[in-house]
């Protein structure tokens, strides 16, 4: 048993989720970053790639004060869990989502992570080995559902996300198109990888709605997983 997958991710209007040198950019707006403090505040989970926390040290916090006492008044921790996919146990002892708000952490890794990394993030978080590697996906969101997580919002970025795709470990995903053009060949996209090769293999959408916020639109479509 897996949890209910949700991706949710802003991209520009050309597809892209930041810039070449993967600096983080605002694409949402006010409207857009209240329904992501709102998906997230209604989520059991949310997870990132090692990648994102190098790039952006997010903290992925609930951001809203009444979202929180909403998440507390349920006798939930203020924050979901927050999950980090890092095969080498590379997140910084630093990284603010190891310090910032309270709740659980986990830092999934693989075998091949250093010991003495994993037992440095001990101090701050569980760690799940999984994988020889490079993190096994699956067995990650297996043992995410023996932890209790029923609901896992991932927030990118494009290497995780395909890697989840590719696996069919997927069931929906969020896209908001921001009124802005990035540009660049190499500028990461919401799907990044090896991609698929043959239209067989394509992860396939149904649409469930768009709606504009902002300046941009809010696509919803559930995956027909294969
Ligand atoms: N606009 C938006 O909404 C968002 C944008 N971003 C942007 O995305 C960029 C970061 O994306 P990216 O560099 O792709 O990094 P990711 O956050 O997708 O992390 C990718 C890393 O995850 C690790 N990983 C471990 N196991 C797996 C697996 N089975 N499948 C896939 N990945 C695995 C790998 O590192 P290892 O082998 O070391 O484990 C891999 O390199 C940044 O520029 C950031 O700003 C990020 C989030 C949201
Ligand atoms: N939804 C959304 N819109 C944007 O414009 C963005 N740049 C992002 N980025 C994601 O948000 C994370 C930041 O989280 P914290 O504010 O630090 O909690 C960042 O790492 C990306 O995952 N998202």
């Amino acid at each position: 048993m897996r949890p209910f997958v949700f991706v949710n991710i802003a991209m520009s209007a050309d597809g892209k989720i930041s810039t070449k040198e993967r600096r983080q950019v605002k694409i949402s707006g006010t409207e857009d970053f209240s329904r992501v403090d709102r998906i997230k505040a209604a989520s059991d989970a949310i997870m990132v790639g090692i990648g994102t926390v190098l790039a952006d040290n997010p903290s992925l916090t609930v951001k809203s004060p009444d979202l929180r006492a909403e998440r507390r008044a349920g006798g939930k921790d203020e924050h979901p869990i927050r999950v980090v996919v890092d095969s080498a146990a590379r997140t910084p002892l630093d990284a603010d989502i190891l310090h910032k708000g309270t709740g659980k952490r986990i830092i999934a890794v693989s075998r091949k992570a250093p010991r003495e990394r994993v037992e440095a993030l001990r101090e701050h978080a569980t760690v799940v080995v999984t994988g020889e590697d490079s993190v096994d996906l699956q067995a990650l969101l297996e043992e995410l559902y023996r932890q209790g997580v029923r609901r896992l919002m991932v927030e990118g970025g494009g290497t995780l996300i395909w890697g989840l795709f590719e696996q069919g470990l997927v069931d929906e995903l969020q896209t908001f198109i921001g009124n802005i053009v990035i540009g660049g060949k190499d500028a990461p996209t919401p799907a990044d990888g090896e991609g698929f090769l043959r239209e067989a293999d394509f992860a396939r959408l149904r649409l469930i709605e768009a709606v504009q916020l902002d300046d941009g639109l809010l696509i919803r479509w559930s995956v027909e997983n294969r």
